[in-house]
């Protein structure tokens, strides 16, 4: 996941390849609920790994539940019926999954057994109502308190004073939030233990039906027979009892489908994109998604958990959609009108207004952003694309499907954008809540031209800092980061574990271009040995130096240094990084300080790592090898002509790397 304070993704040209979805959000929290309702174990496969799963494990273990995760599957043992902790403290963040089922459940539980719980989340959760639902709850005897304004949480439950009652006649709204009700059908077979049926009938139009038709089979997998009127009116048996399943595997979230069927409907590529996890059989609502993608021209074939979409017309025909039944994923087709000839038309999306964050006004200022002109009512969105796309630096309100649909943005060279332009996206980290790795999967499938991926070099003599700065600014940029000394340093280390003579250039060579170097979170691997620790040696510097000066050496190099030029862009320290190796790089920085400065440097740097070192001959090694680097016959090191020189002697590393990173912001077009 992606914890930069902002994104940039570069163009993009097309996707192929395969794309796993993570579990429906949807699905997960409402499984998780029910595993912990009833009785014995559950092993949930497949369950979405994110915030709002996670603050939903979090109170199920508050309340007593057990919960075992191994891998990728998680195994809960339920309360089954009871309570064993009758007082409890939950903070739910901002996920509505957790809070109005919780509300429900516990509502109905302390109203039965007794019991004190306060459940509360982040400011925002604080500003989504829930009051239809306490209405109701509060009309068949709970006991629910705001906290603070009425109709919001934070929320306190306790004991009901006179029991439940009038469970044949419960009333609950259903064209706010279908929320309400799922959490009733989810909470209410508790209640029918007494031996009395529960009976809802919806208020007003329903909507989101298809949430609700999911709530429906889930009961059913846990044993549940709800009878339903239409969708006004649902019965709960008396005497329903959880049954756990046992084992339950969670489809791919159908609105995390819908980012990657937009890009593949927009995107280059003669190959389709394979879409796993959730397929044309889903029980998901926004799985109509397809459907929408189709009328905009769409090719899509699927069947039980796998999707495969490609491009068919391009422009994308505009769309006129009533929205009320893919909520969600609508927000994606917002983004897909970009690329249409003429106006798109979302109506029926007034739910946008109360989720993470006002929908409605996120989406028409962030898509004016980027150039769309676009018009609101209190239910509609009209979309005209852009006669001239801009730039944009998207902001995302804490909301995790307006960082995921604007990456579509990156697309504009699809829509005929010249020149293409990058998109970025503010506080990326926002997916975590549904989609942690969504940037990942994006790059994995996505393709850009290769100039368009970025580049930043920083080159400069030992010890200058090019190493700490290097990894500094990618960690700030969220970019790969090429140590080219350690890849040298390898070669060195191969060499001289094979005896190979450090003047015997053609073996060298040989040695080079066959060297099994991988570079990975876990550790730098030569073969089969992690080498991370034995590359720092100075006695392997001292060689790398020696080799690095062979043509043949240097050449046999070249590929894997070339091989992190990968989405979304590389920021690579080296020698000659600048000036051979990506001469195109959008910024060139070469690094200096004083050889008294640089001794000093690398002096503390060893000693801290424990290695005993004498500062002088640290200096007379490093004056050698900058002699060596500067006069030999190939790649000598230099600036390159276009380089920014910083002379880093009197700079602290946080300076150093904030002048770079102004330097680099400057050259993007959100600068
Ligand atoms: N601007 C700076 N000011 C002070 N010390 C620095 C600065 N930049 C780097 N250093 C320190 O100098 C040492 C050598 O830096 P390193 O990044 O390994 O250099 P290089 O990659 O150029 O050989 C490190 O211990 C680092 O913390
Ligand atoms: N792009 C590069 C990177 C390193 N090198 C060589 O490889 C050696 C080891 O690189 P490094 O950056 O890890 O080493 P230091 O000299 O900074 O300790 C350097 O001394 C350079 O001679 C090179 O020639 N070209």
């Amino acid at each position: 996941m992606y914890t930069t304070r902002f994104l940039d993704v570069p163009p993009l040209d097309s996707v192929a390849g395969t794309v796993r979805l993570p579990g429906s959000k949807s699905i997960s929290n409402r499984v998780l609920l029910l595993a912990g309702l009833c009785e014995g174990e559950t092993v949930i496969d497949g369950l979405l790994a994110s915030d709002d799963t996670e603050v939903m494990l979090q109170a199920l273990a508050a309340l007593g539940c057990t919960v075992e995760r191994s891998g990728e599957a998680v195994c809960i043992r339920g309360i089954g019926g009871e309570l064993p902790v009758r007082e409890a403290d939950l903070f739910l963040g901002n996920a509505g999954t957790a809070m109005r089922p919780l509300t429900a459940a516990l509502a109905v539980l302390a109203a039965v057994h007794g019991g004190a719980f306060r459940l509360h989340g982040v400011a925002r959760m604080h500003e989504r109502p829930i009051g239809d639902l306490v209405d109701a709850l509060r009309a068949i005897g709970c006991r629910i308190d705001y906290e603070a304004a009425p109709g919001y949480p934070p929320l306190r439950i306790g004991a009901a004073p006179s029991g439940l009652h009038a469970l044949d006649a419960i009333r609950v709204r259903g064209d706010v939030s279908s929320q309400f009700l799922t959490a009733l059908l989810l909470a209410l077979p508790l209640a029918t233990a007494g031996g009395s049926s529960a009976r809802i009938s919806v208020d007003g139009e329903l909507i989101s039906k298809p949430y609700v038709g999911m709530t429906l089979q889930l009961l059913e997998r846990f044993g549940i027979a709800v009878e339903r009127d239409g969708w006004q009116r649902f019965t709960i048996p008396a005497n329903s009892q959880y049954r756990s399943p046992r084992t339950l595997r969670v489809e791919g979230d159908a609105s995390s489908a819908s980012y990657f069927i937009g890009a593949a409907a927009i995107a280059a590529g003669g190959q389709p994109l394979r879409i796993e996890g959730v397929g044309l059989d889903s029980m998901q609502g926004d799985i109509r998604f397809v459907d929408a993608a189709r009328a905009m021209g769409a090719q899509v074939d699927g069947g039980a958990g796998w999707l495969e979409v490609r491009r068919g017309t391009l422009p994308l025909r505009p769309i006129d959609l009533d929205c009320k039944h893919l909520p969600d994923a609508a927000m994606t087709l917002a983004v897909l009108a970009l690329f249409a000839e003429g106006t798109s038309r979302l109506t029926g999306i007034a739910s946008w207004r109360v989720k993470e964050t006002d929908r409605i006004a996120a989406m028409a200022t962030e898509l004016r952003r980027i150039g769309a002109a676009v018009e609101t009512t209190d239910d509609s969105i009209a979309i005209t694309p852009p006669a001239e796309w801009r730039a944009g630096a998207i902001k995302t309100y804490d909301d995790h499907r307006v960082a995921m649909c604007f990456a579509l943005a990156a697309f504009s060279r699809c829509a005929g954008a010249a020149p293409a332009l990058p998109v970025r996206i503010l506080d990326p980290r926002c997916v975590g809540k549904t989609f942690p790795d969504f940037f990942e999967a994006l790059f994995g499938v996505a393709a850009a031209r290769p100039d368009d991926i970025p580049v930043l070099t920083i080159d400069g003599p030992t010890a200058s800092g090019k190493g700490t700065l290097a990894s500094a600014v990618a960690a700030r940029l969220g970019y790969h980061l090429l140590d080219s000394g350690a890849v040298y340093r390898a070669a060195a280390l191969a060499a001289s574990r094979a005896g190979v003579d450090r003047d015997d250039e053609p073996a060298l060579a040989d040695l080079a271009a066959r060297l099994d170097l991988r570079f990975g979170a876990d550790g730098v691997w030569l073969g089969g040995d992690e080498v991370g620790e034995s590359l720092r040696l100075e006695a392997i510097g001292s060689l790398a130096s020696r080799i690095s000066a062979w043509p043949r050496v240097r050449r046999a190099l070249l590929d894997i240094q070339l091989a992190f030029h990968r989405l979304p862009g590389l920021v690579a320290d080296g020698r000659d990084m600048g000036t051979v190796v990506f001469p195109v790089a959008r910024l060139k920085v070469f690094l200096t300080a004083s050889a008294a400065q640089r001794a000093e440097r690398r002096y503390r740097q060893l000693i801290s790592r424990g290695i005993s070192a004498n500062i002088d001959s640290l200096r007379a090694d490093l004056e050698a090898r900058d002699a060596r680097d500067q006069s030999r016959s190939v790649s000598p090191s230099r600036p390159a002509p276009d380089a920014l020189l910083l002379d880093n002697s009197a700079l602290s590393i946080e300076d150093s790397v904030e002048q770079v990173l102004a330097a680099w912001q400057a050259r993007t077009p959100f600068g």
